[in-house]
């Protein structure tokens, strides 16, 4: 069980990276992200997600977004059982987004791993968060390996030892878990992903004494313990799903918490108080949330050839 250590001394990124080569590139991106918020909010999660499973495994370099060789037996990332729940519409948003990239900046100037830190907060502010200018200068990497997925994503069931390790092996500390883990005020997740909370806690064939009793009736009813049908999902924030605020966090505190991961934050001595400091304090949240994804998106970041490439389809290698 090797967990792959990505936090080597973080390449210089800089907000200021493409302003010779491609100066519009936000609003590239922005023009697409904005459109498809309208089209299908769901994007916002979709992608926020993706930005996160791409910087924990081999670093923010875009090998999230390879797609498996015709014909080969190694799998890619995406292909791994821990991302067959990423959403199509997150990889959709940053092909769309290259290519009309690539239409205005051509010739792989600007790397799909770029494109996508950038997506992803244009999300988060979209959806009502913080707005925070993004880093970049990230080369897109030449590995893409399902093998190398399962030791560093965490799990709905992973306890607050494994989301300390796996986040301090990135250079990430536990005040980074708990900010990092808002997110979660957005988007959905699938049955599976808590149906033990539910039914069989543990193998106490009891739901987890920490799930408010209302909610557990209702999850009860979306998610049965057998037979249910696996493309249900519930929000991770029964309160406000599409909204980027901090309910999150009071959720936690009310016995609102989704997965078991999430609501280990409020049951652990470690990460309690940050979690009652961030359920009080939006601002406090915004703040940090932004300084966290910066950080976030500085992990095992690649520059020049050895490492990395320039893809001008950000599915394929070069
Ligand atoms: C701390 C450990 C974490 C665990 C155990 C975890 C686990 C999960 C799981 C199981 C899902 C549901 C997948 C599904 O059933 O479709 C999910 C969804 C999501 N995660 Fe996390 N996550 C963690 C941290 C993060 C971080 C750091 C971010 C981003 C900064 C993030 C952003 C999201 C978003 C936005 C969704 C909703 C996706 C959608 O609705 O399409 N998560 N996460
Ligand atoms: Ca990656
Ligand atoms: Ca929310």
């Amino acid at each position: 069980n090797t967990t792959t250590t990505t936090h080597r001394q973080p390449r210089q990124l800089s907000v200021n990276y493409y302003a010779k080569t491609c100066p519009q590139l936000e609003q590239l991106v922005g023009s697409v992200t904005s459109q498809q918020f309208k089209e299908a909010p769901v994007s916002g999660p979709a992608t926020i997600r993706l930005f996160f499973h791409d910087c924990f495994v081999e670093g923010c370099d875009g090998s999230i977004l390879i797609s498996t060789a015709p014909g080969s037996k190694v799998f890619a990332e995406k292909d791994s059982p821990d991302n067959k729940n990423l959403r199509a519409e997150g990889f959709e948003i940053i092909n769309k987004a290259k290519s009309l990239v690539e239409s205005k900046c051509p010739g792989g100037v600007v790397s799909c791993a770029d494109i996508l830190a950038i997506a992803a907060r244009d999300f988060v502010h979209l959806a009502g968060g913080p707005n925070y200018q993004v880093k970049k200068g990230r080369w897109d990497g030449k590995i893409s390996m399902a093998t190398r997925v399962p030791p560093n994503i965490p799990r709905a069931n992973s306890t607050i030892d494994q989301l300390i390790k796996i986040f301090k092996s990135k250079g990430l500390t536990i005040e980074d878990l708990v900010i990092l883990s808002g997110a979660h005020t957005i988007g959905f997740a699938h049955c599976e992903q808590f149906v033990n909370r539910l039914y069989d806690f543990h193998g106490t064939k009891q739901p987890d004494p920490t799930i408010d009793p209302r909610l557990l009736k209702a999850l009860k009813m979306s998610c049965p313990h057998y037979g249910g049908n696996a493309d249900i999902v519930a929000p991770f924030d029964v309160t406000t799903p599409f909204l980027f605020d901090h309910a999150y966090y009071a959720n936690l505190q009310g016995k609102l918490g989704l997965l078991a991961s999430d609501q280990a934050l409020v049951l652990d001595p470690r990460t309690k108080s940050l979690v009652q400091e961030l359920g009080k304090d939006k601002q406090k949240f915004f703040q940090a949330f932004a300084v966290a994804m910066d950080k976030m998106g500085s992990i095992g970041v690649k520059r020049g050839k050895k490492h990395g490439e320039r893809r001008k389809d950000c599915s394929f290698h070069m």
